[in-house]
């Protein structure tokens, strides 16, 4: 392994992260001047309000509502936020929470209900500013009628092993949680509320972030039940039944842009993807590579993502196209993993594993692919290095990378050549950044 490039890879990698901290994101978007509060220029009078209060969920809660209470000041009444195990730091006026993730588990549904009460009891003179990330839908989920944890845990469970896309993941979870799919700004209403929102999704639909808990929502029933037919999953007789009354129009659809409870709400983007890669491209630029972002869009299953990639990374080393060498490509989104082993992994430790196998005749060409939550998949690490020499080392250790993915066991292997990424969890959680560099010769 090339160590400069992948002391590069890394650095780029660590100033796209330090871009999207949540922290600054708050920062950059919101700015108190007094008793005003200016977010991305939009001035609202504190005064006006009995009691501002915070409800912040997701992987990047605790840093998104430090920055909201160091900027609120006195201001602040209190609040509640929610994050993953091992995510979770001291506030001053907002209690912490922890519950499961990916897979929703009973302190989800503790905080769900948390949020519900605390909801009843605020008024139409009170403000509540939600501070919203990715892993939110996990984190706090308040069941329909009937429908018990395992439910919820067996379908999101069930949907992520069978490369369901996070769409149709959250469509499906919108009409099985009271919190999810508008239903949070429903529980608000009639108090006036300000959500800031740190984008985890491709293209970064606010219904779908989180399910869109502030937003309104245009999916139905009817969506729900076309995805649990295009993965032929088989639903608990609870589920099934919120699904038949909704389709019978027994249950409400969750609501739309019409409906009146979002007449006292906003919504603020305060961070993306595209903001870490462009963050990636000057620091690339600074270490002396030429620079191209490719993309901050990329979906797809992950081992065949890889293989564009390394075909893009071939074309470089060949002819110093689409751009000089020595290059840097760079590209984020989230891409899906079909689950058909029992190995252990994440989605950028395959695609590192998948690229791995396709550049194993080419030089000094290396892909860095991390999570930016520092947490890839079911592991510990935030991703993976791949280039032309992995392959070889994985032999030299009677590894067969080939076996080692069919089994998605990518990290089994990273583990095994010491080309894993760890960075901790990093507190902020933009998707994930794919870094492509190719050297001279
Ligand atoms: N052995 C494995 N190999 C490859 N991918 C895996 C493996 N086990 C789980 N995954 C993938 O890991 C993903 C879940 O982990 P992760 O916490 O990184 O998801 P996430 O998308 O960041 O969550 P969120 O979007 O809610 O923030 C799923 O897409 C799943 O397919
Ligand atoms: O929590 C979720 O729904 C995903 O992370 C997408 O935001």
């Amino acid at each position: 392994m090339n160590e400069k490039m992948r002391n590069d890879a890394y650095a780029i990698m660590s100033e796209a992260i330090a871009a999207v901290d949540p922290k600054a994101c708050i920062y950059r978007s919101v700015v108190k001047n007094g008793l005003e509060l200016l977010i991305n220029g939009r001035s609202y009078d504190l005064s006006l309000y009995d009691n501002i209060y915070i409800i912040s969920f997701g992987k990047a809660s605790i840093s998104m509502t430090k920055a909201m209470e160091e900027i609120l000041g006195d201001s602040l009444t209190s609040g509640i936020a929610i994050t993953k195990y091992g995510f979770s730091g001291p506030l001053s006026k907002v209690e912490v929470y922890e519950a499961g993730h990916p897979t929703p588990d009973d302190n989800s549904i503790i905080a769900g209900k948390k949020v519900h009460d605390f909801l009843e009891s605020t008024g139409a003179n009170d403000l509540i500013l939600f501070l919203i990330s990715g892993g939110g839908s996990a984190l706090v989920t308040y069941p329909r009628k009937g429908i018990s944890l395992t439910d919820m845990a067996k379908l999101t469970d069930g949907l992520i092993r069978s490369g369901a896309t996070i769409d149709e993941l959250n469509t499906v979870r919108k009409h099985l949680c009271s919190i999810k799919g508008g239903g949070l700004a429903k529980m608000a209403f009639p108090s006036e509320s300000i959500s800031l929102i740190l984008s985890d999704v491709v293209g970064d639909p606010l219904d779908v972030i989180a399910s869109g808990p502030t937003v309104p929502d245009t999916s139905t029933y009817g969506d729900f039940h076309e995805i649990i037919e295009r993965y032929s999953i088989t639903l608990s007789p609870a589920v099934a039944g919120v699904l038949e009354d909704g389709l019978e129009g027994v249950i409400e659809e969750t609501p739309s842009s019409e409906a009146p409870v979002f007449e006292k709400t906003s919504h603020y983007l305060v961070g993306n993807n595209a903001l870490a890669l462009m963050e990636a491209e000057n620091k690339a630029s600074e270490l002396g590579y030429n620079t191209m972002v490719l993309t901050s869009s990329v979906i797809g299953e992950a081992r065949e993502v890889a293989k564009v990639f390394a075909a893009i990374a071939r074309e470089e080393r060949r002819r110093g196209t689409p751009i000089p060498l020595p290059a840097c490509i760079l590209a984020g989104g989230e891409t899906t993993v079909t689950m058909k082993g029992k190995g252990l992994g994440g989605r950028c430790q395959e695609m590192a594993l998948s690229f791995a196998i396709e550049v194993a005749d080419l030089n000094d060409v290396l892909l860095l692919a991390a999570g930016t939550d520092g947490n890839d998949g079911t592991t510990d690490c935030a991703g993976a290095y791949a280039d032309g020499e992995t392959i070889q080392n994985g032999k030299n250790l009677q590894l067969d990378a080939h076996m080692f993915l069919s089994n998605n066991n990518s990290h089994g292997f990273f583990k095994e050549t010491g080309d894993l990424i760890k960075t901790g969890p990093t507190g902020t959680n933009v998707m994930d950044i794919y870094i492509i560099l190719v050297d001279m010769f």
